[in-house]
């Protein structure tokens, strides 16, 4: 069977695309000459044929630049402000940001476009626009008030079809509606305060890192936490736990003692499950990150492939065993497709799902989707309060306070324990705020429409039909005029003290770590469960936490020339990167002293 792969799709579509027009002028010329015996010398033809996409490209260009002018100005708004590259179709820019996105810090290179064009500009690469946002009017546009003019579009479905399927974080339309109405009813109160399940593998994780500071090394927090967040979804949602968290913790790379490996095959499974699992979202955040020209970096084949058949494998057979099952219950007319809000005890994603679909497609989709949604944010989070709690001992100081204080020394929290704990939810949103774990996203308006100006003196702001409209909660959590002079220090008071009237509540919209709108966070009541319930263990068992900077590889911690950076990049301690989340570059090493807990 002959292979199609994404770049050799690309490149025939592209050669259809620009093989017409010479064809047809070839056509033209020969019937001219036929039927009207008036030839055309082969160069003039040979020439024409070469010369007419482009002429006809900067024609279209023309046209449509002069076509969206007079839009605007029939509506009464202006045109984006564009940023200028000296390159043409700006690939100097998009060069600039694709060097600033692996080498810099997030969101290098915009703040000070901000600073010169406002915080909504055109980018308008290769001519195609692309226009960027982090204004609260305009992403509550984009997120709510005019959610039906905004689609994550085709071409993001495209990129990520191979790993996320048509489940419910990359679909549109009615596709959307049918997969988020499906899944809603499972995240339900109670089911996401199964502590007990939590609590299970929250355990294990904090055996691991007493275990590893009793031998006297640092560990990898982030790691752990990925496999925390790996081995609790997959039970949360298939009911079979992944068991990451016995496979085998990494050491640092300065490790004075590496442990000989030894592995069960269970353990080897587990190892190989993540390791595919990571492999596969790499990818098409990479695809994201090189544009509309992906496919031509996966000229030999789909880098998906490899990973998800380990994927597939480890889904297919849990499906399967739901689909079975599902149909013997029917038979014995023991179950009867239940209506949305009949989701049962004890009942996981899949066993949820089957009632309401048996295509294994679906349901792999949707189960998927969950699992990355879910897995990567709340890991990354956990990770970065960490890190910040190892920053600054006051605020770990008054946090532990607070959970002794409410929970006590070894008991397990509960729904209200967290509930009350207004501190803790402090320290989680201050975390959100600074780093928000999907810090870059983007749409396509539909129709055309108009964003209202950033400075009330302008006019509107005109967006065109089909416009990609990227928007960075990141940029927009860190605006001085919207948090206040203190935007950039990390402060969990904020969201306690006369600061939260004064920003937050006049607009609600300047906080979106979760999103808004219809498309809001399906899991955001489970992470903050969750979150919430994995700190309070870590500070019933450790009473102090310290950031091993030495364990970090050289080539991933912050670069000596940062310190000279303004706002909160100067004293940075990790290195933020993004794939298709944020993540600390190189693992968040550290160091826990235990408590003594017998008192
Ligand atoms: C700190 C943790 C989390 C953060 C910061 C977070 C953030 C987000 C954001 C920003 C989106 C919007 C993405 C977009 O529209 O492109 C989203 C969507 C979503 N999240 Fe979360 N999330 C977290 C945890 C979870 C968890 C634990 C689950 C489930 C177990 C989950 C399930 C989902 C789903 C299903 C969507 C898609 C909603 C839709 O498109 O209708 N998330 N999340």
């Amino acid at each position: 069977m002959v292979v199609v792969t994404p770049g050799i799709d690309f490149i025939a579509r592209g050669l259809v695309i620009v093989g017409i027009p010479p064809a047809l002028l070839v056509i033209a010329a020969r019937s001219l000459a036929a039927s009207y015996n008036f030839p055309i010398p082969t160069w003039v033809l040979v020439t024409t044929s070469l010369l007419i996409v482009p002429l006809l490209s900067a024609a279209h260009i023309v046209t449509t630049s002069f076509a969206k002018r007079r839009r605007a100005a029939a509506l009464g708004a202006r045109l984006a402000p564009e940023i200028e590259g000296t390159a043409i179709g700006n690939l100097d820019m998009l060069k600039k940001m694709r060097t600033l996105w692996e080498t810099g810090y997030p969101a290098d290179g915009m703040m000070e476009t901000f600073g010169e064009k406002g915080p909504a500009f055109n980018m308008r690469i290769m001519w195609s626009d692309l226009i960027f946002t982090a204004h609260p009017d305009h992403i509550k546009l984009i997120l709510a008030t005019d959610f039906n003019n905004y689609v994550k579009g085709s071409r993001f479905h495209k990129t990520m079809f191979s790993v996320l399927g048509s489940g419910v974080f990359n679909s549109d339309g009615d596709m959307w509606k049918f997969h988020r109405s499906m899944t809603r009813p499972f995240f339900t109160r109670d089911r996401i305060s199964d502590f007990e399940l939590f609590d299970r593998h929250a355990d294990t994780a904090i055996a691991h890192i007493k275990e590893r500071m009793r031998s006297g090394q640092p560990i990898d927090f982030q790691d752990l936490m990925s496999r925390f967040t790996l081995d609790s979804a997959s039970e949360f949602l298939f009911g079979t736990c992944v068991h990451s968290l016995t496979a085998g913790l990494p050491y640092p790379h300065n490790a004075s003692y590496v442990p000989p490996e030894s592995k069960t095959p269970q353990a080897a499974r587990a190892d190989q499950f993540a390791r595919a699992f990571l492999e596969s979202q790499e990818v098409i955040s990479s695809r994201e990150r090189y544009g509309w020209i992906w496919p031509l970096a996966e000229i030999w084949g789909d880098k998906t492939k490899e990973p998800m058949k380990i994927v597939n494998a480890y889904l297919d057979p849990i499906i399967q065993e739901a689909i079975e099952k599902q149909k013997a219950a029917a038979k014995t007319e023991q179950f009867e497709k239940k209506a949305e809000s009949n989701v049962t005890d004890g009942e996981t994603l899949i066993d949820h799902l089957v009632r309401l679909s048996s295509d294994p497609v679906v349901l792999r989709d949707e189960t998927l989707n969950i699992m990355i949604a879910g897995r990567d944010t709340t890991a990354a989070t956990l990770t970065f309060i960490v890190y910040f709690l190892a920053m600054y001992p006051a605020v770990f100081k008054r946090l532990r306070e607070e959970i002794l204080d409410k929970v006590g020394p070894t008991e397990r929290p509960g729904y209200d324990d967290i509930k009350d704990m207004k501190y803790l939810r402090a320290v989680i949103n201050e975390t959100l705020r600074l780093f928000p774990i999907v810090p870059f996203n983007t749409r396509e308006a539909i129709n055309e429409t108009t964003w209202p100006s950033p400075d009330p003196t302008k006019k509107p702001i005109y967006i065109p039909a089909g416009t990609k409209v990227p928007y960075s909660v990141f940029l927009m959590h860190r605006r001085k005029d919207l948090w206040g002079p203190d935007a950039e220090e990390f402060d969990p008071d904020r969201f306690l003290d006369e600061r939260l009237k004064k920003y937050l509540m006049k607009n609600a919209f300047i906080f979106l770590p979760f999103n808004a709108g219809p498309r809001i966070c399906l899991g955001q009541q489970f992470a903050y469960n969750e979150m919430s319930f994995m700190v309070i263990r870590f500070l019933q068992q450790f009473s102090s936490i310290s950031l091993d900077e030495d364990a970090v590889p050289p080539e991933s911690r912050p670069p000596a020339e940062w310190a000279q950076a303004a706002g909160r990049k100067s004293i940075e301690r990790v290195w933020p990167k993004i794939h298709l989340t944020m993540y600390a570059s190189g693992g968040l090493w550290v160091r826990m002293k235990e408590a003594d807990t017998s008192a």
